[in-house]
């Protein structure tokens, strides 16, 4: 079984390194978070000294007065403290926001440049999970998972170094609980990711099982359907129900474990502190200090633990996106190239799919300057997968498609443009999604656009005319309009050449004629090859060229190629008998 291509996935290494490399020009805001989180944690340690100090006076019977410049040294460090954490919050946030951002529209451009051919191989699935939840999870990471685990981090190493300067064996019994913790960790972790997916996973199934029903709530009503339903609604949602108890399970006895370990570390504090206090080698309040800072670090360590699968996540999602930027080449920056001609020329042309079966052979087709040349042939005869040739949207295997010699894929943006037979319509007002096309369209240019292509009367009749919003969620098109649109871009990107593959007017109908009519206008005077998939377009072109299974089987005028009786004139009589 052939495996799916799937977009590359940087390893750990490299991740490290690339997250280094985008690290070094924030060098100095780097430097200044790491010393504002340090400050942070130094200064949340200073009131267990503090504390140190105050129980050894207090058992001194010291006067009050030596307690003044102890609790002024505690609020201080708790008034600095907290400003200096709150800050780490807000720089670590900042920091990584910004290299995120950058990343973001790297991978989101690199998508956008995946040339057609290996888009179909990945399929759209890996890139959307990609620059969607991908990009969501290590945001997610950013905000509000990173800045407690450095801060966790950093508190935890300060705490020993702090417990150590109270006493060396203070510190070393503190040690005692990090190979507990680190047990608690491996034995947790192994076991909860598996799990954490699979609810995952269950959880999503059940949301497409709610929606099916809901959306074919129609259908299960005709065909009684509802207590099938709701047993699949039922047995999905036990799923759920019971991978949840069985995740939070886990969690309870790893919660067990972390408490063992805290258990552990205070018992041998307690027990070290007992003896050198006998012993008379350190003070009480050394040992009390010892004891609270390391009950101090029960939260941050707790937190670190807890949130290690979503830094283990964060981490994945991470290495994916790093591996679309690293290995993809950036954005194409082939240098445009202006052309004198503007006359369309396919040389020779073959080109296959995935399966190595050729769908173009040798095909040969030149259309002058200005000129508008109809491809027909029956449906798999190849015209779209030529059309896509013709535009630059895919690479020929042998051959070359060129506009005045230059290759298609080498001209300026905007010399060449097609319309496919996906009109995408972006959400938005109707004036933006025109203006994709040119963006420094006036209202007026975007409105004379539409006059052109005869759309400027139902766009006018809209809502909130050009304002209106359209697309997803917005006023929703018809499949014509939305092809009037598409030709209205064309208007407005003012291309030298136009390809057109559009086919969604239902042949004979109304709209059909108007979307020609349309079609007429945006290429007027452009060199123009279109896909006749209704004949009437290949009958008004300058020439007609007929495909069968890949190959060039007739050539010539419309009127000639009729006169001729060969393919074409089948083609056409059983056009006009329709
Ligand atoms: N993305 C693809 N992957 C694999 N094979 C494809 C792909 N697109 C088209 N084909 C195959 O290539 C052949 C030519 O298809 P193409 O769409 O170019 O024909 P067409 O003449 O435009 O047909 P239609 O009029 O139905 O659009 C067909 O056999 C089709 O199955």
């Amino acid at each position: 079984m052939t495996h799916p291509e799937i977009l590359p996935v940087a390893s750990g290494l490299e991740t490290w390194r690339w997250l280094c490399a985008e690290l070094k020009p924030h060098r100095a805001q780097a430097i200044v978070t790491a010393l504002v989180a340090i400050v942070g944690a130094a200064a949340s340690i200073i009131p267990f000294y503090a504390m140190s100090i105050l129980i050894d006076k207090a058992t001194e019977n010291a006067p009050t007065s030596a307690i003044v410049p102890l609790g002024v040294a505690i609020t201080l460090a708790a008034v600095v403290g907290g400003v200096a954490t709150g800050w780490t919050s807000y720089l670590v946030s900042r920091l990584g926001e910004t290299i995120l951002a950058d990343l973001r529209e790297r991978v989101v451009a690199t998508a956008l440049h995946i040339p057609t051919e290996r888009l179909e191989r990945i399929g759209k699935g890996d890139v959307l999970s990609r620059v969607g939840t991908d990009v969501a999870t290590v945001a997610k990471a950013v905000s509000s998972v990173l800045p407690v685990v450095i801060s966790g981090l950093l508190l935890g190493a300060l705490s020993v170094v702090a417990m150590a300067g109270l006493d060396w064996r203070l510190g070393l019994a503190g040690l005692v609980a990090v190979p507990a913790y680190v047990l608690a960790g491996r034995w947790y972790l192994p076991r909860s990711a598996p799990r954490y997916a699979q609810e995952r996973r269950a959880i999503g199934h059940r949301s497409s099982v709610l929606m099916e029903s809901m959306q074919g709530v129609q259908t299960v009503h005709a065909y009684r359907l509802e207590d099938t339903h709701l047993r699949q609604v039922d047995i999905s949602s036990a799923a759920v129900r019971d991978i949840s108890v069985n995740v939070f399970a886990l969690f309870t006895r790893f919660v067990g474990r972390v408490n063992r370990a805290e258990f552990l570390g205070l018992s041998v504090i307690l027990v070290t502190g007992f003896f050198l206090v006998r012993a008379d080698e350190v003070s009480v309040g050394q040992t009390a200090a010892a004891a609270l800072l390391f009950a101090r670090l029960f939260n941050p360590v707790g937190m670190v633990l807890f949130m290690f699968d979503e830094v283990q996540s964060a981490n994945a999602s991470l290495a994916r996106l790093v591996g679309v930027v690293s290995d993809s080449p950036p954005a194409p920056n082939r240098a445009a190239r202006a052309v004198k001609s503007t006359a369309l020329e396919l040389s020779n042309v073959e080109f296959g799919y995935d399966s190595g079966v050729p769908v173009v052979r040798g095909v040969s087709i030149g259309v002058e300057a200005g000129q508008r040349v109809a491809l027909v042939g029956a449906t798999g005869a190849g015209k779209s997968t030529l059309a896509a040739i013709a535009a630059g949207l895919l690479d020929p295997d042998e051959g070359s498609a060129t506009v005045g010699g230059v290759p298609v894929a080498e001209l300026d943006r905007g010399s060449v443009a097609i319309v496919s037979q996906e009109v995408h319509v972006f959400s938005g007002p109707l004036i933006e999604d025109l203006r994709l096309a040119r963006s420094t369209a006036t209202q007026q240019d975007v409105l004379d656009a539409l006059d052109a292509v005869g759309a400027r009367e139902w766009v006018d009749a809209l809502p909130e005319g050009v304002d209106t919003v359209v697309g997803e969620g917005g006023h929703s098109l018809t499949a014509s309009h939305a092809q009037q649109l598409a030709l209205a871009r064309i208007v407005l990107l003012d291309p030298d050449i136009v390809v057109l593959d559009e086919a969604t007017a239902e042949a004979g109908s109304l709209g059909a004629r108007d979307l020609e009519l349309s079609a007429a206008a945006a290429t007027q005077g452009r060199t123009t090859l279109v896909v006749a998939h209704r004949l009437t377009q290949a009958a008004t072109a300058d020439r007609v060229v007929v495909l069968d299974r890949g190959v060039v089987v007739e050539e010539g005028t419309h009127a000639e190629l009729v006169a001729a009786q060969g393919r074409y004139a089948q083609l056409w009589t059983a056009w006009e008998g329709r």
